[in-house]
């Protein structure tokens, strides 16, 4: 589904990606670990548009992204969120949600409004429904009246997942989604992601996190793939042992 050959990034004399190659089959959930300044957050901006490589490619379903900007694979279904969270304060969680659907317009301009043309309820029935299902995903659906600027990280955290969710995404990129989470939002989150049936790459720092979502993990270091494997192979890794212990 999502398939990365050969990614190399240099910043001036560093390079911090180095050849990195892997695939993300259709449904999985991939993790990318390593070291600090192994080259996880450059491999996401590659991967959502942000940094273009020196070399390699990225495809998504067989489609050459490497030289589509960040809103046009957007349009082909990849959704990223950021470590900092991006909600909107003012909405209510549900119309966080909302607005986040992709809105083609129903037809037929203000007189259509006006008129309530059958067409467009349909539509907007449709939209109220994905809204529900996705916060009932998410575990928001308590909070559907809540004021986004109101809620602690953790819950803005999971509005967050829930808005990049909205209109089904192939796949979605989450960047450190357990930051300023506590423990029991850190399981409520692993249960959500798992839940979702959705192509998943996220990088993360939490290594629980980690093992109990993933289905393979991929090791960077110094750039370079260390280890591609199943949670349980790459706890026994030796090599990523080693260059986690330094
Ligand atoms: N814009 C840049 N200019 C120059 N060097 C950069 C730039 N961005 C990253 N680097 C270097 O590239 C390497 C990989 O950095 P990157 O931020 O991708 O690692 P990381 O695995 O995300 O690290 P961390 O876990 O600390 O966030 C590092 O050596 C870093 O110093």
């Amino acid at each position: 589904m999502l398939s990365v050959e050969g990614v190399s990034v240099w910043f001036g004399g560093v390079k911090a990606l180095d050849e990195v190659s892997f695939e993300v089959g259709e449904g999985r959930i991939q993790g990318v670990i390593g070291p600090n300044g192994a080259g996880k957050t450059t491999l996401f901006d590659v991967v959502s548009g942000l940094c273009r490589p020196s070399e390699g490619r990225v495809s998504l379903a067989g489609r050459d992204l490497t030289r589509v900007s960040p809103v046009q694979r957007a349009r082909a279904g990849l959704r990223r969120t950021f470590q900092r969270t991006q909600v909107f304060g003012r909405l209510t969680v549900a119309d966080n949600v909302l607005a986040a659907l992709d809105w083609h317009g129903g037809g037929g301009g203000l007189a259509a409004d006006l008129a309530g043309w059958p067409g467009r309820r349909r539509l907007e029935r449709e939209r109220r429904e994905r809204v529900a299902e996705v916060l009932e995903l998410c575990g928001l659906t308590p909070l559907r009246d809540a004021y986004a600027a109101a809620l602690p990280v953790g819950q803005r955290r999971l509005v967050e997942l829930a808005r990049a969710l909205a209109d089904r995404p192939r796949v979605l990129l989450l960047d450190e989604p357990t930051s300023g989470l506590d423990a029991d939002q850190t399981v409520r989150l692993a249960a959500a992601v798992k839940a979702l049936g959705t192509t998943v790459l996220l990088v993360e720092h939490d290594m629980g996190f980690v093992m109990e979502t993933c289905d393979t993990i991929v090791v960077l270091d110094l750039g370079k793939v260390i280890a591609t494997g199943p949670p349980a192979a790459i706890r026994q890794d030796p090599v990523v042992r080693a260059a986690y212990l330094g």
